[in-house]
């Protein structure tokens, strides 16, 4: 190639560097972070744009003859070349071509790149300056040894330059490595703390334990369905799908083969999937907080980064306590809008107890069409259906064809074929399914039955005569139970009947220890607790262990037809529960209780695992059944055994996490059997013991709760009127309050009520200074506020004491939704009240962070345009608190923007002056 040819090439270059400089130098604009190493990339390209600007000149000049010729292999050939390339790469990458507007703004290189990027740059400037020596043009044109020799020793020295910096690169690797190694490992722990801080719910138990269970290659047909497509490709105008379907119709098992396509076909960073299963016997932990709080924890877990505002709200709880409702809703709304979209599926809505709550705050979050909320239920249930009328449903009915995959399924893993042939086996599957009614679990009780019996000819007569409906199925195992040897028989009864009347799951040890309490022991016997795996024997099917190990009822339906049978199942069920509690708790091992120290606690309960469900929940069984005469001796003997009301008292405050001063020995012991039966609310015991003149009607516990607060504060009205009767004094208090305050914080009206009609007066503030409305505050109890004015609480005299004025403001800031609802619908505020810093509610609960209060007071009417005396509006207080979900929610309902609002003051202060 001749010299001008190549300096055509080289001219080539020019313009990318050109371009290189022009895309770098937007950067500075972009990316602030970058700023240093963008500098430097521009000052190597500058640098290498003048050395080819000095090639490129010679290059034309007549300095070269017309006989100089370069090789393909010359060295400013193949440098030139090379630098054209490695320019146009870094072009391309500073450009991010094809990529989104958002990584168009990154810095699109890793510190290794870049340093790599610098290193060739400078390299090539040097051979550019080498091919530009002059001396060096000359010698390149001829074809002494020396040039060779010369150009030998000048590679040389690059190669040792070359070789010196990859070890440089090397260390650098090493060095970079590590440290993201370290940073990984602090991120991963810091990751870890904050989902472990919002919640602990081990939520996919219960998939696992669904997803096992389910039989292969079913459930498909619910993916084809055109109302789920349109769902999930979010081509419906719904954002919401209601599944419903009668008991036992496949719902859970559905719910799992949608949470596993979901969860296998959408990208969890841009649409992750949270999912929860109600269970109707886990009602403790799953609240509205507990529920909304797993299903963030599992959206966080699918992203790649911790959101800033989660760990912020981190570090301000100093990774202390739990998060609250009102910010995991934010949170969750928050997150939604971030992300292209969030998949949510709930199952057995029916299940939950305390669905109102939840339902309002999922609708909610709902409203966002980021999210997509798919829920499953029984149909006819009027609030569920109330709630989601508007939204499209899709009905779920037992497929055909996934029975009969279940039924060849199960027969042949039964082992079926080595005791009859295929004929009868598909006569078996023929019959099952035509039978199935639209459920899944009449076919699956059926089979189990006729899977029971010991050859051939007996199935064959068990399936002539098969159980028609899903309750005689139940019957029929019971009956099967029955029949079992009597030990078996009572011990599969015996679990039923704890199963079904037990107020929360049981584990595997609380309840085997609890079937192990034999009449005429009087210390726990550990050979008569029965193993789990006998324990379901002897349930014939009917009961079944979590991943948690707790012992449950096989399924909802089993639970319905128990209850609904239990009088002729388990006679007497309730009366010999407490009698095995009270029998339970005196027993001689816990006669050195109460304990001094909490790991003393912690092993007896370790031991004796019922002990914590009978000091718990005793009561509860014996005030149904206080008439019983069993019942009543058993108490009786409990109530006479000082250590075993003091042991109990303290293992229930203990296990419901209570501060310590409720479980300590010493308030334990001065907790009486008065205290016990009045907490209790058991009628008929508190007569007897005031009778006997034993303990005082106003005895004191060392922390000075008396009898009628224990009763109010667990709302025994009856109970309580019997204390005041028989001379109770109501106003004596412990650190709380009094009686009266007791009832109000838990919201027990009918109690309220009673104490102030026994004459304590709703206006008096008492020796503690807290008057009875602020308690309401404490827990929102609307109900106990509402009657306490409308028994004459006087609001505006007991704001008075409130620095914040009216008890609107302190409720609003407080977050008491309900009471501010309440107090609109009343009457007894009005929603543009100005406190004494001239704030209104709304200023209030937003400068609280109160969302759900915040909406309330929207929907009320609240003026979002309303100022301070500084001439502040609520979107200010929201934007200084940088809480964007409060902001969006602000504008969404209508507030003015900020900068119209500035505008708005200046124009006022201007025409002021
Ligand atoms: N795909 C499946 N594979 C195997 N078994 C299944 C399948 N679907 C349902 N079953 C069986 O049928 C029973 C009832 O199913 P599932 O619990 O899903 O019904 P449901 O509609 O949620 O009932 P409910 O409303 O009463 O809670 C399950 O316990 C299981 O034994």
């Amino acid at each position: 190639m001749d010299p001008f040819s190549l300096s055509v090439g080289i001219a080539g270059i020019l313009p990318v560097i050109a371009t290189a400089i022009t895309t770098t130098k937007e950067y500075i604009d972009n990316v602030r972070s970058a700023r240093q190493s963008i500098a430097t990339l521009i000052t190597e390209l500058e640098a290498l744009q003048a050395n080819v600007t000095n090639l490129h000149e010679l290059l034309k000049g007549d300095l070269l003859n017309d006989n100089v010729r370069f090789q393909k292999s010359s060295v400013l050939l193949t440098c030139s070349a090379a630098c054209e390339a490695k320019l146009r790469e870094l072009c391309k990458k500073l450009s991010q071509e094809g990529k989104g507007k958002r990584s168009r703004l990154l810095w699109p290189f890793t510190e290794k790149d870049y340093q790599k990027t610098i290193q060739e740059l400078r390299h090539f400037s040097s051979w550019m300056q080498f091919a530009l020596s002059v001396d060096g043009c000359r010698l390149l044109s001829k074809t002494s040894d020396d040039v060779l020799k010369l150009m030998a020793q000048q590679l040389e020295q690059f190669s040792a330059i070359q070789a010196l910096e990859a070890d440089t690169l090397r260390i650098l690797d090493v060095v970079t490595d590590q440290k993201r190694v370290i940073e990984n490992n602090m991120e991963k722990e810091t990751r870890k703390s904050i989902l472990n801080w919002i919640s602990t719910s081990k939520h996919y138990q219960k998939h696992r334990l669904v997803q096992a269970s389910r039989a292969q290659n079913t459930g498909a047909w619910i993916l084809r369905r055109e109302e789920f497509i349109q769902w999930r490709d979010e081509k419906s105008t719904s954002n919401v799908l209601v599944c419903h379907g009668i008991q036992g119709s496949g719902k859970t098992n559905l719910a799992s083969i949608i949470i596993d396509e979901l969860l296998e076909t959408s990208s969890s960073e841009e649409s992750p999937v949270g999912y929860f299963y109600f269970d109707h016997q886990d009602q403790s932990s799953q609240s509205t907080s507990a529920v909304l709080s797993c299903i963030l924890k599992q959206l966080l877990e699918q992203l790649p980064m911790i959101p800033s505002p989660v760990a912020e709200l981190y570090e301000k709880s100093s990774h202390k306590g739990s998060i609250t409702l009102d910010e995991c809703q934010r949170l969750l709304t928050e997150l939604a809008l971030d992300l292209r979209c969030v998949y949510l599926v709930f199952d057995g809505l029916d299940e939950s107890t305390h669905r109102r709550p939840f339902l309002q705050s999922i609708l909610n979050i709902a409203q966002s069409q980021h999210v997509r909320l798919l829920v499953t239920s029984r149909p006819h249930i009027p609030d569920i259906r109330d709630l989601f009328q508007k939204h499209p449903n899709l009905m779920i009915e037992a497929h055909e064809e996934d029975l009969k995959s279940y039924l060849y399924q199960e027969l042949e893993q039964g082992g079926i074929y080595d005791i009859a042939d295929r004929s009868f086996v598909n006569r078996l599957v023929r019959k099952l399914t035509k039978g199935a009614d639209g459920m899944f679990l009449l076919p699956v009780l059926r089979l189990r039955t006729i899977l029971k019996e010991p050859t051939l000819g007996e199935m064959e007569d068990r399936m002539a005569d098969l159980s028609h409906s899903l309750n005689d199925a139940f019957a029929d195992t019971i009956s099967r139970i029955q029949r079992l040897p009597e030990s078996r028989s009572r011990l599969g009864m015996d679990a039923l009947k704890w199963l079904t009347h037990t107020t929360r799951a049981m584990t595997e040890s609380e309840l085997s220890d609890a079937l192990a309490i034999h009449s005429k022991q009087n210390a726990v016997n550990a050979k008569y607790r029965p193993t789990t795996k006998t324990i379901l024997e002897c349930c014939q099917g009917l009961a079944t262990v979590d991943a948690e190990r707790h012992v449950r009822l096989a399924h909802y339906a089993i639970q319905e037809y128990l209850t609904d049978n239990s009088e002729d199942l388990f006679p007497r069920a309730e009366a010999t529960i407490a009698v095995t509690c009270l029998r339970y708790l005196v027993f001689e091992n816990f006669q050195d209780g109460p304990w001094a120290a909490e790991r003393e606690i912690e092993s007896i309960m370790a031991a004796y695992p019922f002990l914590t469900w009978a000091a718990r929940y005793w009561g509860q069984f014996t005030r149904q059944t206080e008439t019983d005469a069993e019942v009543w001796s058993a108490l009786f003997n409990f109530f006479s055994s000082p250590f075993a009301t003091a042991m109990t008292n303290q293992v229930r405050q203990y296990s419901m996490s209570m501060i310590q001063d409720y479980w300590n020995a010493s308030e334990c012991r001065s907790f009486t059997a008065l205290h016990h039966a009045s907490r209790e609310g058991l009628q008929r015991a508190v007569n007897q013991l005031l009778n006997s003149d034993t303990f005082s009607v106003n005895e004191l516990t060392r922390m000075g709760a008396t009898p009628a607060i224990m009763a109010a504060a667990d709302g025994h009205v009856l109970t309580t009127r019997n204390l005041l009767a028989h001379g109770a004094n109501p106003r004596l208090r412990n650190w709380y309050g009094d009686a009266l305050h007791c009832a109000i914080e838990a919201d027990h009206i009918a109690t309220v009520r009673e104490l102030v009609r026994w004459g304590m007066d709703p206006n008096s503030v008492g020796d503690g200074g807290r008057n009875y409305l602020i308690s309401a505050l404490d827990t929102d109890s609307e109900g106990a506020f509402a009657a306490l004015v409308e028994l004459g609480a006087d609001i505006k005299l007991q704001s008075k004491d409130e620095r914040r004025g009216h008890l609107f403001f302190t409720a609003a800031a407080w977050g008491c939704a309900n009471i501010v609802s309440l107090m609109l619908e009343r009457g007894w505020a009005e929603i543009e009240m100005r406190n004494p810093n001239g704030l209104t509610a709304l200023h209030c609960a937003v400068a609280a962070a109160e969302i759900t209060t915040v909406r309330r007071l929207i929907d009320a009417g609240a003026n979002t345009d309303a100022t301070d005396k500084k001439g502040r509006t609520a979107l200010e207080y929201a934007k200084v608190n940088g809480n964007k979900t409060m902001a969006r929610l602000l504008l969404d309902a209508g507030a003015m923007p900020l900068d119209e609002n500035r505008a708005r003051n200046h124009t006022q202060r201007n025409q002021s002056n």
